[in-house]
Parts: structure tokens; C-alpha cells; sequence
């Protein structure tokens, strides 16, 4: 069973929400990021979406697009990033990886290779959000020959796709909770309960809400109605934060503390 589902199913005997962080790897180096992951899920965190920084992220607010930057300028690579998913595996994490990443990096890398690399390296679940269903076919097929989810994203402006994003997804359904580019915001789409009533209604797979997500109170508001809550902005840019005491020996545990912190108050 993979382990998407496996933690889903566990979170739903808890009667619990699924806290999902997005981390740019290589941000500010690819040690870190490992420890990053470490201090994720001891703060609260139940699967975690590597993003695998790229020059073009056009859905990327300011914040994930800076930790890109900061990450290319490591010259952080694809096989960087997948092997960071096996480091931090190797260091005993247990989180399911939900590798995020664009469709051009996949394509400069090689669909086939990606997909022969990826599936030996811990890697439960990848999100490719520039690549719409109509256009996923080859992708999907070597990821279920993988045995790794293909997660879809649908936005409030999927209407009608709703239904046919649904019935193929596995692992989880990623709903964006909002138009526009990632980055924390303090009100969300006007029809957002609708929209996840909706896709909750034409899905057999669990239901996770990103985009703007930075509070407790979020979580709660969201917690109603999905199975999971993404938040990816507020702690990347708490990893921001953190950078000037990431970088100096003596102070790395008091930035890693600052990060969970953060994320133990968003699980509650
Ligand atoms: O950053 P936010 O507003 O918390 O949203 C999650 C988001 O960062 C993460 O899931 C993500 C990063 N880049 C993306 C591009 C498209 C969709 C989603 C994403």
C-alpha cells in the first residue's frame, strides 16, 4: 500500500486533518532541507511536498519564487532533489514524499529516466501542476507503473473537469483554494466551500486545500471540509527567516526550533 494512502487512512481513524508542507529542496542547501524534513515531522507534519526549484515557477508567488532562486544559485538539480527524498529517508523520516515539481525539468531530464529514478528513491507521490489531464497520459502511465501517485490539481475554475479529474486521481486531490499565484492571503475564493462540497462530492480519493493557508485558524476552517490542508509560503518563508541562523553552526537548531514551532501551531 503506498504510503499516501496508508496515511490518510491512519489520519482518518484519528479524526484528524493531514498537514502537507511544501519546502523548496536545496533552500538554502540540500543538508538542510534534510533537516528541514526531520524538524517537519517532528512539528506535526504528515506528508511533505518536495519542490524541485525551477527559473520560470509562473504559478509561484514571490516567497517559493525567492527560495528558487536562493536554490538554482546552489545549482540544486533535479537528481539533487530526488536524492534528497532518499537522504531524509535514510535518516528514519517516515513521511510519504510528494515530489512537486513543473512539467520542463521533467522534460530536460528525461520522462523516461525521471520516472526509472524516482521510483527507487522513497518517492510516494508527484505533483506536476503545469500539466493538465488532457496532455497527462504518458506521465500517468509510468507513474502507475511506478507505483506513484500522480496527484491533480483542480482550481475553482475547473467546473465541469471536476468530474473527470476526480475519477482518475490517486493519493489525494489537490484543490486550489484560490485564482491567481501561491502566497499567503487572508481571504480566500467567494464559492470555496461549494467548490470543495463539490469536488468532496465527485471523489473517491481523499481532498487536500492549498494556496494562502498560513494559520491555525485556517487549518480549522479548512479541516471541515477536506482531508488535508497544503501550506507551502508561510513556512517557506519561515525557513526565510531562519536562513541567517541556518547558516551559522552554533545557532542551526534555534532556526530549525523557529520552523517547528510554526508548524506545530498550524497542526493544533
Ligand atoms: O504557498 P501557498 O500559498 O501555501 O500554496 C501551497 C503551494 O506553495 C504549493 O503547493 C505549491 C508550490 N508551488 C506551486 C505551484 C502551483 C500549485 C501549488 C504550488
Amino acid at each position: 500500500m503506498n504510503r499516501i494512502d496508508q496515511t490518510f487512512a491512519r489520519l482518518r481513524e484519528l479524526g484528524e486533518t493531514a498537514l502537507i508542507p511544501f519546502v523548496t529542496v536545496g533552500d538554502p542547501d540540500v543538508g538542510s532541507t534534510v533537516e528541514i524534513i526531520k524538524q517537519l515531522e517532528q512539528s506535526g507534519a504528515d506528508l511533505v511536498e518536495l519542490g524541485v526549484p525551477y527559473s520560470d515557477p509562473l504559478a509561484d508567488g514571490p516567497v517559493i519564487q525567492r527560495a528558487s532562486e536562493r536554490a538554482l544559485k546552489n545549482n540544486i538539480t533535479m537528481l539533487d532533489c530526488i536524492e534528497t527524498a532518499a537522504q531524509a529517508r535514510q535518516a528514519g523520516v517516515q513521511l510519504p514524499f510528494i515530489l512537486f515539481t513543473y512539467f520542463n525539468p521533467v522534460l530536460q531530464f528525461g520522462i523516461e529516466r525521471f520516472f526509472e529514478l524516482i521510483r527507487t528513491k522513497e518517492i510516494s507521490g508527484l505533483i506536476i501542476p503545469d500539466l493538465p489531464i488532457e496532455e497527462d497520459a504518458e506521465v500517468r502511465e509510468l507513474a502507475e507503473a511506478s507505483g506513484i501517485y500522480l496527484i491533480p490539481l483542480v482550481a475553482p475554475t475547473s467546473k465541469d473537469r471536476i468530474k473527470r479529474i476526480a475519477s482518475q486521481a490517486k493519493g489525494f486531490v489537490y484543490c486550489v483554494s484560490s485564482l491567481g499565484v501561491t502566497g499567503v492571503r487572508s481571504d480566500f475564493h467567494a464559492g470555496i466551500d461549494e467548490f470543495l462540497a463539490t469536488v468532496r462530492e465527485a471523489c473517491d480519493v481523499p481532498i487536500a486545500v492549498g494556496f494562502g493557508i498560513s494559520s491555525r485558524e485556517h487549518v480549522e476552517r479548512f479541516s471541515a471540509l477536506c482531508d488535508g490542508v497544503v501550506v507551502g509560503s508561510a513556512i517557506v518563508r519561515q525557513i526565510e527567516d531562519a536562513l541567517p541562523l541556518l547558516g551559522d553552526g552554533s545557532k542551526r537548531e534555534t532556526g530549525l526550533g523557529q520552523i517547528g514551532d510554526f508548524v506545530k501551531q498550524l497542526k493544533g
